[in-house]
């Protein structure tokens, strides 16, 4: 099936350059070029949508309004603080509406001087046309490029119908494809009357999924394991600092734990970017890793010195400066654990078929938990670590915050065993040896 080039809404076709223009205004104040230059983009085709053309209503008209998509920036704020919270999604979505309002207003007063180019829609209309974008715009390839030189979004109509299917139990039944100027979507096999059509969005972690689509997924893992979910874990409350821990293969895990740690032993967050932990104290581990995992996600750092070149790591001097930084992580970990809102296994188990109805609050308790795991499996390793090391763990009594010890995902166990194996196999080979 072929859509021709018409029904493509993007600035190729269809949008006027002053759309860019106008929402150029909107994000002046912004820091980040790239960040910036996507937003821009986004606001240009949210205004686009806004302003109705008679060329695009029918499709417009079809589309769900923001209010029904599930999207936390629609909620109460009372609404989002008992539903997220602990999770440090709660902030990004508070700077997200912060920043929607600010761009609003900024837009209104632009062309509140700039009458000609367009009439200003309402905050309303607005806001329904940016979550339009955020959930349904696609990546449009060609020579047009944001600044930044990215794809420029573009909304596709039929293709936007497609759901997002990613994980091991639901795959996709649609593939799509650039065609000079068109797109072109096809059945993958043959599907049933009323099925779902699933292409996949990407790998996305479940809080962008939540934030920008309304929804997540609860089997959000990829073919090796990894799982797609990113919880932003500051090592120091409001540092400065931010490490993105997510659960899978020692790969993706390890070089995030020793940041943690070494954060922990420096303290001073400041100096403890990823960069400084390849250069100053990895560089000898990347053989430990096996092929397939060393291009992954930082882990190219450990290659950073010569074979003979023994780079010192301040862990390796002093065992318990290191021991006290895992204790310091855990204890980390484990009051973030406690902010959240789900306190026992049971508790989960029971908010989960008591609000079966209510989707909003179960995609927030599939992200919260999501998150909740990613801290266990960290938490679990440093303890692991610290009676390796040969020092008693401090009574924590984790288990009454709402995680059993087993952690219960599939491969998780494995997983986080294999991360403190690596672990002590790059940093500790001499005591494994006495083992
Ligand atoms: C591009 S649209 C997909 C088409 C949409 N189902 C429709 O009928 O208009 C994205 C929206 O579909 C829904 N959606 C997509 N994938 C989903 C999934 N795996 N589970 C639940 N909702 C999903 C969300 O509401 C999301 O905002």
């Amino acid at each position: 099936m072929r859509l021709s080039k018409q029904v493509i809404i993007s600035r190729h076709y269809l949008i006027p350059n002053c759309f860019i223009e106008i929402a150029q205004q909107a994000s002046k104040e912004s820091t980040a070029s790239q960040q910036r230059a996507e937003h821009e983009e986004d606001i240009a085709l949210a205004l686009y949508l806004a302003n109705r053309e008679d060329a695009i209503k029918p499709y417009l008209d079809i589309l769900p309004s923001c209010m029904d998509q599930n999207l936390p920036v629609t909620w109460t704020p009372e609404e989002r603080a008992l539903r997220l919270r602990g999770s440090p999604v709660l902030k990004e979505i508070e700077i997200r509406v912060r920043k929607d309002f600010e761009d609003y207003n900024n837009i209104a007063d632009f062309l509140a001087c700039n009458q000609h180019l367009l009439k200003c829609p309402s905050k309303e209309v607005f806001s329904n046309a940016l979550a339009w974008v955020r959930s349904r715009a696609f990546g449009m390839d060609g020579e047009l490029r944001t600044d930044s030189g990215d794809a420029v979004p573009a909304m596709m109509p039929l293709l936007d119908l497609c759901n997002h299917a990613r994980g091991s139990t639901v795959s996709k039944n649609v593939s799509y494809s650039y065609e000079e100027g068109c797109v072109v979507v096809k059945a993958v096999r043959d599907i049933s009357p009323g099925e779902i059509l699933r292409i996949t969005y990407g790998a996305l972690p479940n809080s962008l999924l939540l934030m920008n689509y309304g929804f997540c997924l609860e089997e959000n893992y990829e073919p090796d394991g990894s799982s797609n979910d990113i919880l932003a874990f500051e090592p120091i409350a409001g540092g400065a600092l931010v490490i993105d821990l997510r659960t899978g293969p020692k790969s993706y895990t390890y070089s995030k734990l020793v940041q943690a740690v070494e954060c922990y032993i420096a303290g001073d967050e400041e100096d403890h970017s990823e960069n400084a932990i390849g250069e100053d104290s990895e560089s000898n581990s990347y053989h430990l890793l096996e092929d397939d995992e060393k291009d992954i996600d930082g882990a190219m750092l450990y290659s950073a010195c010569g074979d003979d070149e023994r780079c010192s790591s301040p862990c390796d001097n002093d065992l318990s400066l290191e021991c006290e930084a895992l204790k310091n992580l855990e204890t980390r970990l484990l009051s973030l654990l406690r902010n959240y809102k789900l306190e026992k296994v049971e508790r989960v188990t029971a908010f989960d078929s008591q609000l079966a109805e209510n989707t909003q609050n179960r995609f927030s308790s599939i992200l919260t938990r999501s998150e909740m795991r990613t801290i266990s499996f960290f938490l679990q390793a440093a303890r692991r670590i610290i009676s390796m090391l040969g020092f008693k763990a401090d009574d924590l009594h984790y288990n009454s915050y709402g995680l059993s010890s087993n952690l219960d995902c599939p491969n998780l166990n494995k997983q986080m065993e294999e991360l403190v194996d690596v672990y002590m196999r790059i940093r500790h080979p001499d005591i494994i040896l006495l083992r």
